[in-house]
């Protein structure tokens, strides 16, 4: 399937895209309808792993990752997050999306490691453009999007609220948000890193990217990579007051603007996007950086208990 910004999606989503989707609704497992989940308020819609709770009166989604215990990025999770925008995207009762983590604790653990060791290269290639595609698409969606951080945010998780227009933290202290690469021996790739900087400048970016800060919720209140930090049980209407305030500008000026802001970023990707395919793949498939992702990998199966 070639989606908007022009990715070939992976074969099984190829074969039946829409079959990624299943309806919800009172638990019944069908095939969901074509055109999303409009005019109903109550109605769900979604997939195994992103659940969405359509609120048509107020043309708001709220889109919940559930790929539990740490919605760590899968191949799988990346794909029918992908879908699952495209689907709110084409449905014009929606002007806003919410995301949000239906697992406790945290809100994403980042790229899936599993997926980044032991692999062959085709399947980086596969998974490497998943990412880019999900980064394309929330980075330039039309859509209000409106990260509520409900748990931890480290790496990937980081980038998915770096995308949104505007991000609400839960206060919490385990509650970390960053770019922690580094510490895993890895590299933040060219477009992330420009993201970084478009949002807390280059100074701070410079010095959080080498260090891999994560960062508590006042620090990264702080330092401009949150609007908004909030107690828990308030992120959710908190990220609702927000997406008011942005629906209250008409769309088409709105939209206008964020193109204008964004373009330049996202062209630089666009532009090279087999090269950094590579460019992934061969880091990737160093020895070195299977052994530093390894070690890494053991050293969390271990911190428990
Ligand atoms: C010179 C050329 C340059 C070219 C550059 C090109 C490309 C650049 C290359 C690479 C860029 C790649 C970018 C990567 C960004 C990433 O996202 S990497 C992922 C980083 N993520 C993390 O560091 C987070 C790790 N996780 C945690 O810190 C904690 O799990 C948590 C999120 C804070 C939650 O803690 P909690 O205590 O609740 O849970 P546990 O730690 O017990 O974990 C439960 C379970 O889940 C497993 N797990 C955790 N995180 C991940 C993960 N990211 N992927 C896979 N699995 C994960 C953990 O191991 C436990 O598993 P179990 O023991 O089997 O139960």
């Amino acid at each position: 399937m070639a989606l908007a910004s022009g990715v070939r999606f992976p074969a099984r989503a190829l074969l039946r895209p829409w079959s990624l989707l299943r309806d919800t609704t009172l638990g019944r497992s069908e095939p969901a309808a074509g055109g999303g989940g409009g005019g109903d308020g109550a109605r769900l819609f979604g997939s195994q792993r992103v659940l969405v709770e359509p609120d048509a009166a107020s043309g708001v989604a709220v889109m919940k990752f559930r790929n539990p215990p740490v919605n760590s990025l899968s191949l799988e999770l990346l794909t029918e997050l992908v879908i699952s925008l495209e689907k709110v995207e084409n449905d014009k009762t929606f002007r806003g999306v919410i995301l949000t983590s239906a697992c406790p604790r945290v809100f994403s653990a980042g790229l899936d490691l599993t997926e980044l060791c032991g692999r062959n290269p085709a399947h980086y290639t596969e998974y490497w453009k998943a990412v880019q595609e999900l980064w394309l698409r929330t980075y330039l969606s039309s859509l209000v999007l409106v990260a509520a951080i409900n748990g931890a945010c480290p790496a990937g998780g980081c980038i998915i609220a770096l995308a949104c227009d505007c991000r609400v933290l839960a206060d919490n202290p385990k509650y970390h948000i960053g770019l922690n690469e580094t510490l895993l021996g890895i590299t933040t790739p060219f477009w992330l890193k420009d993201t970084y900087v478009n949002t807390i400048g280059h100074r701070a970016s410079e010095q959080a990217l080498q260090l891999g800060s994560l960062f508590p919720p006042s620090e990264a209140l702080q330092v401009g990579l949150v609007d908004q930090v909030v107690p828990e049980d308030q992120v959710l209407s908190t990220a609702l007051s927000e997406m008011a305030r942005w629906l209250a500008v008409p769309d088409h000026a709105r939209q206008l603007t964020k193109t204008m802001m964004r373009k330049a970023t996202a062209d630089r990707l666009l532009r090279q996007r087999d090269a950094d395919i590579q460019n992934f793949v061969s880091f990737i498939c160093r020895d070195s950086i299977q052994k530093s992702l390894q070690v890494y990998l053991e050293k969390l199966r271990q911190r428990k208990g």
